[in-house]
């Protein structure tokens, strides 16, 4: 049995300023006085460098990067420049870039792969739609993006995995904790067989309105290592109660 720290880690997606950074502030207080649970935001590509020198130690990450680290690819960046501008981690293959970019699996796996070669902490998200899970797909959608999308394990950087059903995410509508035990489950057991004791290490989040009233109840479901947070994490007033609910979880 492994025991796995908490990780919530805040999804700014294209929201934010430079004066919304002041927010990190009590967020980094937070993080410092949960101390078994890593906090970790990842703001806009040109807040990022701003985030790290103001962020108060807390690790800055990405929403995306290209496959290829260099190269004629306009308006893309890479995992070794999110790297160089201090980021620590990635997040890659989110629901929006899936359906906004036609980011295919193949694609989410290779920007996977690139981001750990470049010793980023990669969160690798998967989720079914709202017409899948009625027509009774969930699963079959969910094993679908693992197969295709998680990468091999290479280096020391950390593969994290985030279920985010995508009716969830910004709707207020969360998934129920026993929908929520059943696909952690399958991650975790897709994640066992193909990596052994390795994937019982990996990291499970749940994002879709994650929010202070709702974080407790979710932290309890076996296999929920952590939260990716959308909208709750913009604010420390609406992101601190989930550092703290699972610091006690
Ligand atoms: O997409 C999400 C995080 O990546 C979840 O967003 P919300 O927390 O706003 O639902």
């Amino acid at each position: 049995m492994h025991v796995r720290r908490k990780l919530v880690a805040g999804n700014w997606k294209m929201n934010g300023s430079l004066h919304q950074l002041t927010e990190l502030g009590a967020i980094a207080a937070a993080a410092r006085a949960a101390s078994g649970v890593d906090v970790a935001i990842c703001p806009p590509f040109t807040l990022i460098a701003s985030a790290v020198a103001r962020g108060g130690g807390i690790p800055i990450g990405g929403q995306d990067c290209h496959h290829q680290s260099s190269g004629a690819f306009t308006g893309n960046v890479s995992a070794t420049m999110l790297k160089e501008a201090g980021a620590k981690l990635v997040i890659v293959g989110h629901s929006e870039r899936r359906a906004e970019q036609q980011e295919s699996d193949a694609i989410v796996r290779a920007k996977a792969q690139a981001a750990l070669a470049a010793g980023l902490q990669t969160i690798v998200c998967i989720g079914e739609s709202e017409e899948e899970r009625m027509g009774g797909h969930a699963i079959t959608r969910c094993s679908a993006q693992l197969a295709g999308s998680i990468p091999e394990l290479s280096g020391d950087a950390e593969l994290v995995v985030a279920y985010e059903p995508i009716w969830a995410i910004g709707t207020g509508r969360t998934a129920t904790c026993d929908d929520v035990r059943e696909i952690h489950g399958l991650v975790r057991k897709v994640l066992v067989d193909r990596f052994g004791d390795a994937g019982g290490r990996i990291r499970i989040l749940y994002g879709g309105s994650v929010r202070g009233d709702n974080a407790a109840e979710l932290f309890a479901v076996d296999n929920v290592d952590g939260a990716l947070v959308g909208g709750a994490s913009l604010n420390a007033e609406q992101f601190v109660p989930i550092i703290e609910a699972a610091a006690q979880s």
